[in-house]
């Protein structure tokens, strides 16, 4: 049996939106400190870093607590914006000027969008938790407790995660303002970016001015969930999202190819409308060198979208979408990422904590080692005193 399974990448992939917030900066270092003060070369264990989360910055917000360790001693009680802009300059002296300009252009793309469209429901622009989710699903995030979350969720196969999340006014809200997004699109003419290489329908979220909403509702709501579910792929170091909706129909995208996402966590919840088929197929987790191995039987799930459902799974899961028949059907996508999980994943090779080939892999080297010492053993057993 052969596979070919493609990676989903977004088209651009999500850097935050703004990069500095542009306040005044306190205090800066002159030149002449800088390089007297230079970063040191173990970090500080007993400072306590500033916490850098909620900022329009285009690094992580992480790597500006770990790199704050470093700093010359006398900046560390410095205003937070002073080290921020300090850390913030070193960082752009190592990041490649492709990636530089990249995020430059694509900051300069949503400004673009956002100084000329007009929201329709501005209420969804910050997160309004009453408002926006089902009463069952705010009780188990206020508790916090992995039970809590139990009695609201389904596990049809292992790690992916089915339930109630959304109130049914808030996915009417969500598509009224995509489509009047799409509609602002399609009059003026504006060129905009589809959410990743698989959709040629479909809208980034993020690019319009959801990205704070949507930030909010990875840190808030998926990440204490991922910490309990998904702890071996980053699931408690969330720290960006890629936020899309993805359009299906007969005069839209019609179905969606086996592929894994380019997310730690992927919460995929269905908006409505009125469809059919659509059906959602999972295939097992797998690392980047077993994406292409076959399929065990109890890794196949396949799932019918419920409007107000959410599906919460690894990106690693090979995942497609089967072809909706009739009517159309809307899903919001947000694929939440862990800038430390991929960090740390570049210096492992075993991913048998998660990858289910990893796994089976493992287990046949401990049987067969098993069984080579069980042999040994009978060997000496049959020729004593040797
Ligand atoms: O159509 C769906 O529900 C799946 C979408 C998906 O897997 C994705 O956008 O990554
Ligand atoms: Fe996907």
């Amino acid at each position: 049996m052969s596979f070919d399974v493609s990676r989903k990448e977004a088209q651009q992939p999500a850097p935050p939106s703004t990069g500095h917030n542009g306040n005044a900066v306190a205090v800066l270092p002159s030149m002449s400190t800088v390089t007297a003060n230079r970063l040191r070369l173990n970090p500080n264990t007993e400072h306590k870093p500033e916490n850098y989360e909620g900022l329009q910055l285009e690094f992580s917000p992480l790597l500006f607590s770990s790199l704050e360790r470093y700093l010359p001693p006398p900046m560390l009680s410095l205003p937070r914006d002073s080290k921020l802009h300090y850390m913030r300059d070193i960082i752009l002296r190592y990041s490649p000027d492709g990636e530089r300009i990249r995020v430059q252009r694509h900051r300069e793309y949503r400004q673009k969008i956002i100084s000329h469209y007009q929201p329709l429901h501005r209420e969804l622009y910050t997160m309004h938790a009453s408002n926006f989710f089902a009463p069952s699903f705010l009780k188990a995030i206020n508790e916090n407790k992995e039970e809590g979350f139990r009695s609201i969720m389904a596990e049809p196969t292992l790690g992916v995660f089915t339930f109630e999340m959304f109130q049914p006014r808030f996915c009417e809200l969500l598509l009224s303002e995509v489509e009047n997004f799409e509609k602002w699109v399609h009059e003026t003419k504006f060129r905009i970016m589809r959410p990743n290489t698989m959709n040629k329908f479909g809208a980034v979220l993020d690019d319009f001015g959801l990205e704070t909403m949507l930030g909010k509702l990875m840190e808030d709501f998926i990440r204490p969930i991922s910490k309990v579910f998904f702890s071996d792929v980053g699931g408690s170091t969330l720290d960006s999202h890629h936020g899309f909706v993805v359009e299906y129909g007969i005069d839209r995208d019609v179905e969606l190819g086996f592929h894994v996402d380019d997310s730690e966590v992927t919460l995929n919840v269905c908006l409505g409308k009125q469809f059919s088929g659509g059906d959602l197929f999972f295939r097992g987790v797998r690392c980047d060198k077993h994406v292409n191995t076959e399929t065990q039987s109890d890794e196949i799930l396949d799932y019918s979208h419920v409007p107000g459902r959410a599906v919460l799974h690894r990106g690693r899961h090979r995942h497609g979408a089967r072809a909706t028949t009739s009517g159309q059907r809307f899903n919001l996508l947000l694929w939440c990422r862990s800038s430390v999980f991929r960090e740390l994943r570049k210096y492992q090779k075993d991913f048998s904590i998660w990858c289910g080939e990893c796994q089976r892999e493992k287990k046949e080297r401990q049987r067969v080692s098993i069984s080579a010492t069980k042999q040994e053993l009978l060997k000496r057993e049959g020729k004593p005193g040797t």
